[in-house]
């Protein structure tokens, strides 16, 4: 049960020692093969398998089910749409639906005015046409719109290039940033592996600046300046700093202060700041509040002139949840225009993202206000999505906590929680007889006594010496206590086997 399709001799005539295929793995560009991306790495691929030997034999295993806590992925373990995203979604898919009377019995009266505000502002209504490559202009005004009302600072629809995710904008500037592997950027460390995965791709470097763990994920400037002078004496310039705010894996929530010295010290060093905030509205604790690096720069007055910063938003995240729509945007400020029509170039050779992603992610910056006929519905469907995530992350918090030689710092946000495993030295023997990293070992054991798939920390990096996993708290509230019952069990076992 510890093998995985992932490696490449269980794959059909992949074997490159027998293959008469052109293509191999030493002929493939050596920066996909550098690339890793963990969250559906191999774990999620013996979970596959485990899965599938469910659906010929439901009795195969100690368990009836996986549950894939891998992945922040809320629709996919039952979590809804909002209601009024969709309606107005579907009616600017289907426009002869706006025709006829029917509608107005099944849709909201401000999804349909929504839906015609947003045909208007596409040429000939065609939302399968191609749009402008930075997205549709209208679109991107209500997405200032929504900046501007977010931060109380102003907001440039023409700064606004619409993107599938956020992840192909962050692929875009790393395109943009790193020539060569003596390009840095400054990641976090725990960090999501879009960052790491995109940075090899690119054949830059990834420069780590270690999150505190002991003082909840805690981003240091000094730990940022240590690690900026150590690049510069490898001959590594560094180009950007990357910040998760809030974390993923870690959970994190930046202190305002926190952002203004972050701001000082990209402004002082003269690095972008790629402020990646998909997780803006998932803030979970009563003594954190979300503040966009965008409104903190422009508080301390720094303008177009004093500083480069990207902001990434998507519609993956927050209460929304629309991961398989693909939609974000990236705010791109404090650029040269020349430098900015290079970004402009590079997006219109993706000609532009989809519409519906668009379409999406101007709902979720311009959202019902107070007195529209959606207000109360939208608002006890994203108030209750997010009071039961809170309860989630709480629940799971605490259960961590319990167990024999864990500790888990609070999620603040995101929608994670990455706990600390102080594994007994027979445990590390044993996973290093298996030739695998030891929190790996343990993620598989559990997977396979229980069903429960989370990512091992080393596939966002870790302390070394330190092990971690990764576990959403996406389950339905129903879900949590039968995986708290598996894990703890499962653990106490575990330890009982390896305990020193
Ligand atoms: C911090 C962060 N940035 C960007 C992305 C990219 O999202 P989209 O491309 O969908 O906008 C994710 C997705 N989160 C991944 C996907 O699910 N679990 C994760 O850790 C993310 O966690």
């Amino acid at each position: 049960l510890f093998s995985s399709s992932s490696s490449s001799s269980d794959m059909p005539g992949s074997d490159s020692s027998s293959s008469s295929l052109p293509v191999t793995l030493d002929s493939i560009n050596p920066k996909v093969l550098k690339c890793e991306y963990a969250v559906r790495g191999e774990i999620v691929s013996i979970a596959q398998r485990l899965q599938d030997d469910l659906k010929i034999n439901k009795d195969a295993y100690p368990f009836d089910e996986i549950i894939y806590c891998n992945i922040g992925n809320p629709q996919s373990l039952g979590q809804q749409p909002i209601t009024f995203f969709r309606e107005v979604l579907a009616l600017c898919s289907h426009t002869a639906l706006l025709d006829e009377s029917a509608t107005h019995g099944l849709f909201s009266s401000d999804s349909i005015d929504r839906a015609w505000k947003i045909l208007d502002q596409i040429p000939g209504k065609a939302t399968g046409a191609y749009s402008h490559s930075q997205g549709i202009k209208g679109l991107r005004d209500a997405i200032a719109a929504g900046i501007e009302a977010r931060d109380g600072f102003p907001a440039d629809p023409n700064d606004i290039f619409m993107t599938d995710g956020a992840s192909p904008g962050v692929h875009m500037m790393m395109q943009l940033l790193i020539s060569s592997e003596k390009d840095g950027i400054l990641c976090p460390i725990p960090q999501y592996p879009l960052y790491s995965a995109s940075i090899a791709l690119h054949g830059g470097s990834l420069v780590p600046y270690y999150l505190d763990e002991a003082s909840g994920w805690g981003l240091e400037i000094s730990e940022l300046k240590k690690q900026l002078e150590d690049a510069k004496s490898k001959g590594i310039t560094v180009r950007a700093l990357a910040v998760i705010n809030p974390g993923n894996p870690t959970g994190q929530v930046l202190s305002e202060e926190n952002q203004r010295d972050i701001v000082d010290f990209c402004k002082k060093e003269g690095l972008v700041l790629l402020a990646d905030e998909v997780y803006q509205e998932n803030v979970y604790v009563p003594d954190k509040k979300f503040h966009s690096f965008k409104k903190v720069a422009r508080s301390m007055g720094y303008g177009e002139k004093d500083i480069s910063l990207v902001s990434f938003q998507s519609i993956s995240k927050g209460y929304y949840g629309e991961c398989g729509k693909r939609g974000g945007y990236m705010e791109v400020t404090g650029f040269t225009s020349d430098v900015r029509e290079q970004i402009y170039k590079v997006a219109s050779v993706n000609l532009c993202s989809n519409i519906s992603g668009q379409i999406l992610a101007s709902l979720v910056m311009s959202p019902p206000k107070p007195g529209d006929d959606s207000y109360d519905s939208y608002i006890a469907e994203k108030e209750g999505i997010l009071s039961s995530l809170a309860t989630r992350a709480k629940t799971l918090e605490e259960a961590l906590n319990k167990l024999e030689g864990v500790t888990c710092n609070r999620a603040e946000g995101a929608m994670y929680l990455f706990p600390c495993i102080n594994l007994p030295q027979k445990a590390i023997a044993a996973a290093e007889a298996a030739k695998t990293a030891p929190d790996a070992f343990y993620c598989k054991r559990l997977l396979n006594a229980t069903g429960i798939v989370v990512v091992p920390g080393s596939g966002f990096r870790q302390v070394p010496g330190t092990w971690h996993f990764r576990c959403t708290i996406l389950p339905q509230e129903d879900k949590i206590p039968a995986i708290v019952n598996r894990l703890t069990e499962f653990h106490k076992s575990f330890m009982d086997e390896f305990r020193d």
